[in-house]
């Protein structure tokens, strides 16, 4: 399976063998095992960070780095004292670990927890999340954390990414310098927790989405040889969007010291590229498949790559006792009473478009009478991990329209949309995607959205789900996707009816058009997606990032760092170490060559020795500079940071030496 990834291209050009990401190099982190209180993991002694700080066995490290870490944390209910931690094994953080699938490299995870820590437990919390779940707990303040989140995060940064302008104080929240700096307080936070875990010359770094964009920046502070990955899991808007963001250059800057920058979509990816070239005047190659982006003697490359699902997990579920009993009450509850079941699954946040969707299957309704008492939209809502305003609204615009398609379409016994509003389990959806016949995407913005793909991959069954469904085994499976043009998954889904979400007559023929569409159709768009999906799942994709993050940092080791400038403006000045010093025969055979020459010479080192006492030039210095000036083809400067006083009474004697002082804020 050929990747679209730039490294995949290149080897496909190249006929090189695909890159091994995997070295055998790594040092064993500086952690001892001490005992803890407070753990419920499972005792495979595999499982425990160097639970042997002895052992020579060497792995390969990632440091994955985001703002939640995929661990539920329980109080414990029998006392007053402690915690218990699992796995949150839908978190894609996780899968991605369990997708890499190489016992050889070891991952650990630096990240917040939900739960808030009380100061005083932080401690063993930490050692118990390190020593069993190779977690590093960021632990913030309540309010700091409040303003870097609920504020910057969701309220400011979020919006803009999904495209909305702070036109007036309810949409969104407009910038706001003290949010700004509780975010990049934060990143520093996360940068430093990195800090303690990490061995930076073996260990890879890998950044996860918009809540952590200026940590590259402090972290390649501190290392300027660190290997640094990002993946931007939000969508990277238009640069005439961007460029509204008052620390727009800051972002932009601290995103390039990374490595490597992944996105999902080649739009994203052209956005991020222009917003480089118009505000920092930056500009990229793309060579053979590779995109980089040079940045002061580093070249950044750009990932284009939409993350997957876990299959494994999905398929597992799909194989539950518990998923078939549900798959069985589905059936009797909708496809027994003849209905067609519509799906749609989403936060209930102003980007998911619920409200389109259902304005759109009240025209559908409206429009196509034969399929009232037929069709029945099933949406079910998870709760929005914002809290603003805009989030009320939402859920009152769409319980309101709910309530108006079922009072006007419906009748007794027919509830032509059905919305699901109580947290199901995992296995509970699953269900639904195995009964439906059609899933609906309508977010009016979205990063990337896997819906889709769970649902092709339920769709696609097992023998089990096949008896509950009444289908022989050897029936084509079938499924059909209404997807918005505006959420990442879009471009990978090329068997999807695309619609634009704003256009509801254009949703709804969509929802007319998936209804009557023809069997072999709705198989071979199955078809197309299930083997897109299966085969390019989420550690098909980590793997691809983490080669490239790989290829990308390989020749860090030979390269001469410098760290220039302050604050978020810092990056490093990177040398190939075949710069070669400049030899004296050649600068003999250029002046020889040469009929119009401009010598521009600095002074202290240049001119006189670093460190000597009298700064003075020495009466030697002089006759060669008044020599040098004599010959009429040349031009000769001193540029130096020092006064123009002195240097103009220095080099008095040379009337035609050229002088720009003070870094050349006066020249003579
Ligand atoms: O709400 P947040 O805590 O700020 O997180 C933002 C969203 O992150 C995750 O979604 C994003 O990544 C997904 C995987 O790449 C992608 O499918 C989705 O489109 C992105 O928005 C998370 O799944 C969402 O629940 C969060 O809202």
């Amino acid at each position: 399976m050929v990747s679209k990834s730039y490294s995949n291209l290149l080897e496909l050009v190249s006929g090189e063998p695909p890159p091994f990401f995997g070295r055998m190099t790594g040092r064993i982190p500086r952690i001892m095992t001490v005992s803890g209180l407070i753990s419920d993991v499972d005792d495979d002694p595999s499982e425990s960070v160097c639970s042997d700080p002895s052992s020579s066995v060497q792995r390969d490290r990632i440091i994955i780095v985001a703002n939640q870490l995929p661990i539920r944390a329980q109080r414990k209910s029998d006392t007053s004292k402690g915690w218990l931690f699992n796995w949150e094994e839908t978190s894609l953080l996780l899968q991605l670990k369990d997708g890499l699938g190489d016992d050889e490299i070891e991952v650990i995870y630096v990240g917040c927890l939900k739960e808030e820590i009380h100061p005083n437990e932080q401690d063993e919390v930490s050692q118990i999340l390190l020593e069993s779940f190779r977690c590093v707990p960021t632990f913030l303040p309540p309010d700091l954390f409040s303003r870097y989140y609920h504020g910057f995060c969701k309220q400011q940064l979020w919006p803009l990414f999904h495209y909305m302008l702070p036109l007036s104080p309810d949409l969104g929240g407009r910038f706001n310098r003290s949010l700004w700096q509780a975010y990049v307080s934060v990143n520093k936070i996360f940068a430093d927790r990195i800090m303690e875990v990490i061995n930076p010359e073996d260990d890879f770094v890998w950044v996860h989405d918009y809540h952590l964009m200026v940590l590259p920046t402090f972290l390649r502070k501190r290392f300027n040889r660190v290997k640094l990955g990002f993946f931007l899991h939000s969508p990277f808007p238009s640069s005439e969007i961007y460029k509204t963001l008052p620390i727009r250059e800051e972002i932009l800057r601290a995103l390039l010291n990374s490595d490597l920058i992944g996105f999902h979509t080649f739009d994203y990816a052209r956005h991020f590229l222009s917003c480089c070239s118009r505000m920092l005047g930056l500009s990229y190659e793309s060579k053979r498949g590779y995109i980089g982006l040079e940045y002061y003697g580093r070249t950044v490359g750009i990932k284009i790559l939409p993350v997957g699902i876990h299959t494994g997990q999905l398929q597992h579920a799909l194989s539950l006792r518990e998923t078939e009993a549900k798959v069985a009450e589905l059936i009797r509850q909708f496809t027994d009473q003849g209905r067609i079941m519509l799906l749609g699954v989403d936060d209930m946040d102003i980007f998911k478009g619920i409200s389109l969707k259902l304005l759109a299957m009240e025209q559908l309704l409206q429009q196509n009478p034969e399929w009232l008492g037929k069709v029945v939209l099933v949406q079910i809502a998870n709760p929005a991990r914002g809290r603003g305003k805009d989030v009320k609204e939402v859920q009152a615009e769409t319980y309101s329209t709910v309530k108006r398609i079922n009072e006007t379409f419906g009748k007794p016994g027919y509830e032509p949309v059905v919305l699901i509003i109580e947290p199901l389990k995992f296995y509970e959806r699953i269900a639904y995607y195995v009964v439906a016949e059609c899933c609906l995407v309508t977010a009016v913005r979205d990063g990337m959205n896997l819906i889709p793909y769970e649902y092709v991959i339920s769709r696609q069954g097992n023998e089990k789900l096949d008896k509950v469904l009444g289908l022989e085994p050897s029936t084509p499976k079938k499924s059909i996707l209404v997807v918005s043009e505006f959420i990442g998954c879009s471009p990978s889904l090329s068997g999807a009816i695309r619609v634009n979400p704003w256009n509801i007559d254009a949703v709804a023929d969509a929802m007319n058009c998936a209804l009557e569409m023809a069997e072999p159709e709705k198989q071979l768009r199955h078809e197309k997606h299930y083997k897109y999906v299966s085969t390019h799942d989420v550690g098909y994709w980590a793997r691809s990032f983490l080669m490239d993050l790989e290829r990308t940092c390989r020749d860090h080791v030979r390269r001469r760092c410098w760290g220039i400038g302050f604050g978020l403006g810092f990056r490093v000045v990177a040398l190939d170490p075949s710069f070669k010093k400049l030899s004296m025969e050649n600068i003999v055979s250029a002046y020889k060559r040469t009929t119009t020459r401009a010598i521009l010479l600095d002074y202290d080192g240049a001119l006189i020795p670093q460190g000597s006492i009298d700064k003075s030039p020495s009466p030697k210095c002089i006759d060669i500079l008044t020599s040098l000036c004599r010959d009429e083809n040349n031009k000769v400067f001193i540029v130096s940071a020092r006064s123009r006083e002195k240097l103009a009474e220095w080099f008095s004697p040379c009337e035609k030496l050229g002088i720009g002082a003070e870094h050349g804020y006066f020249l003579r």
